[in-house]
C-alpha cells in the first residue's frame, strides 16, 4: 500500500491527530490509570483484527498512541483506518485528544526528529 502525502492525510481531517515526520501521533487524556488501560485494551483488539498495530505508551494521566506502516515506510490508509478507530474508542470512554495548535505540530515534530515518534510526547511533556 502507498503512503500517503502530508496534504492527503490532512484530507483525512483525523483531528485527534498531528502528523510528524512519517508518523501520526496522538495523545488521549484520561481520568485514571484503569480507563487509560481500557483505551488500550480496546485498542489492542482492534490492531490484531485489522493486523495493523500502533505503538501505545500507557501512563497517568494519558495514553500516547503513535502509527505508521512498517512495511510500506510512512503513513497509509491503515493509519488512517486505525487512527479513526482509535478516536472513536477513546470518544466512547470520554476520553479528549490534545488540541492540535501549529506550536504542538512544529514541538513534536522537532521532538520525533530527535527521539523518534513515539517518545516524542514525552519529550515534548518533559521540557514543558
Ligand atoms: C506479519 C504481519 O502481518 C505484519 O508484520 C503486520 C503486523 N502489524 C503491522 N503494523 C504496522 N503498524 N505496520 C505493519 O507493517 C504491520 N505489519
Amino acid at each position: 500500500m502507498d503512503t500517503l502525502s502530508s496534504s492527503q492525510i490532512a484530507t483525512a481531517r483525523l483531528a485527534d491527530w498531528h502528523l510528524a515526520g512519517d508518523t501520526l501521533l496522538a495523545r488521549f487524556s484520561s481520568p485514571d490509570f484503569a480507563t487509560g488501560a481500557e483505551l488500550v485494551a480496546g485498542i489492542a483488539e482492534a490492531a490484531d483484527a485489522a493486523n495493523h498495530h500502533p505503538d501505545i505508551v500507557l501512563r497517568y494521566p494519558s495514553v500516547i498512541v503513535t502509527l505508521t506502516s512498517h512495511d510500506a515506510g510512512g503513513v497509509t490508509q491503515r493509519d488512517v483506518r486505525m487512527a479513526r478507530t482509535v478516536s472513536d474508542l477513546a470518544e466512547r470512554l470520554g476520553l479528549t485528544a490534545a488540541p492540535a495548535s501549529a506550536e504542538l505540530d512544529a514541538a513534536l515534530e522537532s521532538a520525533a526528529a530527535e527521539v523518534g515518534a513515539t517518545a516524542a510526547w514525552l519529550a515534548v511533556e518533559f521540557r514543558a
